[in-house]
């Protein structure tokens, strides 16, 4: 067993979700990484994402949705909630490896985890709702096509008790709560950033040993704001924040402000240097390993010099996919922003362009606006900077009825939004009236 063939793995399959990833995988790389780094997405993730994923892990692998065989497709049709678990379930194809290590995109790394590879399929910490069945956001298993499959079956044939993975793994694992004891992972390998103070004696005694926090719930830390001036949170001390969370939340956003915010700036910077004239297209920077064979060298030596460590990162395996895409019809652009207004000020939320000329500070671009590929619906994410105050803005993209219309006859249907069956009823109701 040799350290370079494990890994630990997370999943993002979005540009939000990926917020989260990012600060993960940072605070992996902060507590002395000695296994691999992988990031599973999918095609809805956008091309910015994809390069800036690409600088903190080792590697960058999309998967699909519903791809493996139509006899899923068919059984998860009346149940699309569950495309987000399938694609958790794709970790056990990375069969390259021989242990891994999940960790949702909401889990934060306090300190070295390595010991964890010491354990076998399948261990997990206990859930706080219910201590019988194992959380899913950190997890110990070993890759294996037959395993995939397996659960594959498994939730064709049964579903998933809570319509996510973790009722799928639980029903599949389900000795995990009596077999052997060794597969319970301590509570502090998964503790939950919300249900902690609930037992605040163990946490006074336990808690300082947290090496993993969950920020499990509907509440993630990017729904936060955050003051990079003093490092606080701007809703401490309210009913909703307790002084635990706040301390974790801190150590989040310190993460992102301090390591992820930087890599954007970097990244920007890069591509400025590597073609002035083209600076405006910020979806443009995964553009030139889009037309790469992933293993090719060649065409990553047209490409600007930031992309070609991106080429060189995802050269191993043939699912990565950059998808093609034309940059110029991505709707990210520098260009395209308004020039932030003179005389506007600094405690106020502001453009990256006010930074600027607040601050003194050499950046010389507007905040991120991470859209997604143009092949999706789908969510974006603002980050808005000001001195005093940072956040990240979920935005969903309406699309024209011209684009509604293509996706459909692409096949691209959203069945739970636009496309829910009962959306269409009220089309056709008011049709019909
Ligand atoms: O739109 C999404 C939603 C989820 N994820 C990924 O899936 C994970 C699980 O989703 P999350 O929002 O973190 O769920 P939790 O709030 O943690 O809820 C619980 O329930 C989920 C569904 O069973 C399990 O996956 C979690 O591990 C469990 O903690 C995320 O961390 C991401 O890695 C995405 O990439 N995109
Ligand atoms: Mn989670």
């Amino acid at each position: 067993m040799s350290v370079s063939d494990q890994a630990f793995v997370t999943l993002a399959t979005n540009d939000v979700y990926c917020q989260g990833a990012l600060v993960l995988g940072q605070s992996l790389r902060n507590q002395r990484l000695t296994r691999k780094l992988v990031v599973l997405i999918t095609p809805h993730v956008s091309s910015l994402l994809r390069v800036v994923l690409s600088r903190v892990f080792d590697e960058v692998i999309e998967v699909n949705l519903i791809d493996s065989a139509d006899y899923i497709h068919l059984a998860f049709l009346n149940r699309p909630e569950l495309g987000v678990t399938l694609t958790k379930l794709h970790c056990w194809t990375l069969t390259r490896y021989s242990k891994c290590v999940f960790l949702d995109a909401d889990t934060l790394v306090l300190s070295n985890i390595d010991e964890l590879f010491e354990r076998g399929e399948f261990s997990a910490a206990p859930d706080p709702g219910w201590p019988d069945c194992f959380n899913s956001g950190v997890f110990v298993f070993q890759p294996s096509l037959e395993t995939h499959g397996l659960l594959l079956q498994h939730a064709t044939d049964h579903g998933s008790f809570d319509g996510a993975d973790q009722g799928l793994l639980n029903s599949f694992f389900s000795s995990w709560s009596t077999a052997d004891i060794h597969k319970h992972l301590p509570f502090i390998y998964n503790l939950s950033s919300n249900t902690a103070y609930t037992y605040s004696p163990a946490f006074k005694q336990f808690g300082s040993s947290a090496k993993v926090v969950h920020f499990l719930g509907s509440r993630k830390p990017w729904n936060y704001k955050y003051n990079p001036q003093t490092g606080s949170l701007l809703e401490e001390g309210s009913e909703l924040v307790t002084q635990h969370q706040a301390s974790f939340l801190k150590v989040w956003w310190g993460i992102y402000h301090g390591s992820i915010l930087p890599l954007y700036e970097s990244i920007r910077d890069e591509q400025e240097h590597a073609s002035p004239g083209r600076t405006a297209c910020l979806g443009g920077v995964g553009a030139p390993c889009a037309n790469s064979a992933p293993s090719a060298e060649g065409p990553c030596a047209n490409s600007v010099p930031s992309a070609r460590n991106l080429c060189a990162d995802s050269a191993v395996g043939s699912s990565q996919a950059w998808p093609a895409e034309d940059p110029s019809e991505t709707n990210v652009g520098v260009d395209e922003t308004p020039p932030s207004p003179e005389g506007g000020h600094s405690e106020d939320m502001v453009g990256w362009p006010e930074i600027e000329r607040v601050m003194g500070d050499p950046l010389s671009h507007r905040p991120p606006q991470l859209a997604d590929s143009t092949e999706t619906p789908a969510t974006s994410v603002d980050l808005a900077v000001s001195i005093s105050e940072m956040s990240l803005k979920e935005k969903v993209r309406e699309l024209s009825p011209e684009e509604e219309r293509r996706k459909w006859e692409e096949g691209h249907v959203d069945y739970m939004g636009q496309d829910a069956f009962a959306r269409i009823q009220e089309k056709l109701d008011r049709f019909l009236q």
